[in-house]
């Protein structure tokens, strides 16, 4: 996989830092767990390490949170499940975008927040891998990332811009980008984000948004990486 190898290359600091957090998040993992996968490059590092543990007999179970995720969890060996076998996780391990004081959270850079709300919500304990560059003071300096309904997307994301929110629908080889759940993606940049919780609610209260990439109280523990550099943030 083409994106596999631009991973395996570490050429920054943030690179070797991702690779640091996602494999030191493995340690939390212990036998008999139904985990939550969630997505991104971090991700990819710390489901490497669990495939080693799991050809070393540890026995787990995951829901992948996206198409990507559970292509990569089948090419590494990891089992997978499903919902309904499961109803609730153990343990949810995810990437970020941004990630505030309170763990509040700005996801969906990589247009799976939907499918990683839905598996972090679903678990009991929540751990967020990073590089130290998504810690930030205030949510909003990357835009947000809002998944909409195709239909009549224009006047979601008018709407969307009543709020304050300069949009931009989410375009890949030019054409628009949609999710593993048929949507679109419109990646909003506001001038800071000071009352997450808020905006959110106004979000998702408006006709055509299917969810937003703010994910308020849902995070336990966060693990950052540089370099070779661990860094920890607990819930306040
Ligand atoms: O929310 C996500 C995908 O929707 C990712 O977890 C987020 O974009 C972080 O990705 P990376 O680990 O590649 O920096």
């Amino acid at each position: 996989m083409s994106e596999q190898n631009d991973y395996e290359q570490l050429t920054t600091a943030s690179d070797r830092g991702k690779k640091a957090a996602g494999e030191k998040v493995v340690e939390y993992i212990e036998d008999g767990m139904t985990l939550g996968l969630g997505s991104g490059s971090t991700v990819y590092w710390a489901l490497k390490k669990l495939s080693e543990k799991v050809n070393q007999g540890l026995n787990i179970r995951g829901i992948p949170s996206s198409k990507r995720t559970e292509r990569w969890a089948e090419e590494l060996g990891i089992p997978l499940t499903h919902y309904h076998d499961v109803q609730e996780l153990d343990l949810a391990i995810d990437g970020a975008d941004e990630i505030d004081a309170n763990l509040h959270l700005i996801k969906g850079g990589g247009g799976s927040l939907v499918r990683e709300k839905i598996v972090n919500a679903s678990a009991r304990q929540v751990i967020i891998i990073a590089d130290t560059t998504k810690r930030v003071t205030q949510l909003g300096k990357t835009p947000l990332p809002i998944e909409v309904l195709p239909f009549g997307w224009e006047v979601t994301a008018k709407r969307i811009s009543n709020l304050g929110g300069k949009i931009q629908l989410r375009k890949k080889n030019s054409q628009p980008f949609i999710s593993d759940n048929g949507n679109y993606i419109l990646d909003c940049q506001f001038e800071g984000i000071p009352e997450p919780a808020v905006l959110h609610k106004q979000l998702i209260q408006l006709v055509g948004v299917v969810e937003t990439g703010l994910f308020i109280d849902l995070t336990d523990r966060v693990i950052l990486g540089m370099d070779n550099q661990i860094q920890y943030l607990e819930k306040p």
